[in-house]
């Protein structure tokens, strides 16, 4: 089976010309079928910078990556949006829309999901909600739940349309250590039972057991696997 995600000389710089400020450095990544990678190191490191480009919300400069089988260099704004729809994304706020309940907000995921009724979809993200243990919530509106029964919509969303990679960006940041904790077991929980690989931007210590493999970062590369052993232990 191909790598989910293979990266191979990944650099990027915001700006143009001389303003150019290179953000990542020829950053070699691979992800297997169904692991579960960290991705941590300081603040301005290019964490999130990496993971958009991997989520493709934003497009190639150099270098090679394959996502999902999709070439990233020379993608068009189509292929990236195709791309984008087999990617379940959480972020460090759940970015769930107020007006809708729960159940509305993870149903709205598989809106592009082709042959699923109305009835359907509601259906299935009752399925959803009850398997992140938030069945008696699904008429609840966002407003009306903990911060941690909101990320836990929000990972009902990110997996409801059975995406073939999960990419998150501090999911735990906004959360206290026990929910943040319980959040991230049941996501890694619900995507290994569906075989889905996760890439995780955190800076939070507490949730590092939860990987498969953590991938230290600094000044735009990757360090080599023995000093991001360290950085964990530390
Ligand atoms: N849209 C942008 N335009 C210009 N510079 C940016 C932009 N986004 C990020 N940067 C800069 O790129 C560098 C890497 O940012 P990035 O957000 O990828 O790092 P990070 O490791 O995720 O940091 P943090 O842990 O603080 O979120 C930072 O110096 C940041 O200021």
């Amino acid at each position: 089976m191909t790598a989910p995600i293979r990266l191979s000389g990944v650099t990027y710089a915001y700006g143009k010309g001389e303003l150019a400020r290179p953000v990542l450095r020829d950053v070699d990544l691979a992800v297997g079928p169904g692991e579960v990678v960290l991705l941590t190191g300081p603040s301005g490191s290019g964490k999130t910078t990496l993971l958009t480009l991997i989520g493709a919300l934003r497009a190639m400069q150099a270098g090679d990556a394959l996502v999902l089988g999709q070439q990233m260099a020379g993608a068009s704004e189509a292929q990236r949006v195709a791309l984008r729809r087999r990617i379940g994304f959480i972020f460090q706020q759940h970015n769930l829309l107020g007006f809708l309940t729960a159940r509305q907000n993870v149903a709205m995921a598989l809106e592009l999901h082709p042959g699923l009724s109305e009835r359907d979809r509601l259906t299935r993200a009752g399925e959803m909600l009850a398997a992140v243990g938030l069945a008696d919530k699904t008429e609840s509106r966002p407003d009306q739940l903990s911060g941690g029964q909101r990320q836990r919509v929000a990972v009902a969303r990110a997996l409801a349309g059975r995406p073939g990679l999960i990419l998150a960006d501090e999911p735990t940041a906004a959360l206290d250590r026990q929910s943040g904790g319980d959040v991230v077991r049941l996501l890694r929980e619900l995507a290994r039972r569906q075989g889905v690989p996760i890439l995780m931007v955190t800076h939070d210590p507490r949730i590092l057991d939860i990987a498969d493999r953590i991938v230290a970062m600094e000044d735009g590369r990757i360090l080599p696997a023995n000093e991001a052993k360290s950085v964990s232990a530390a």
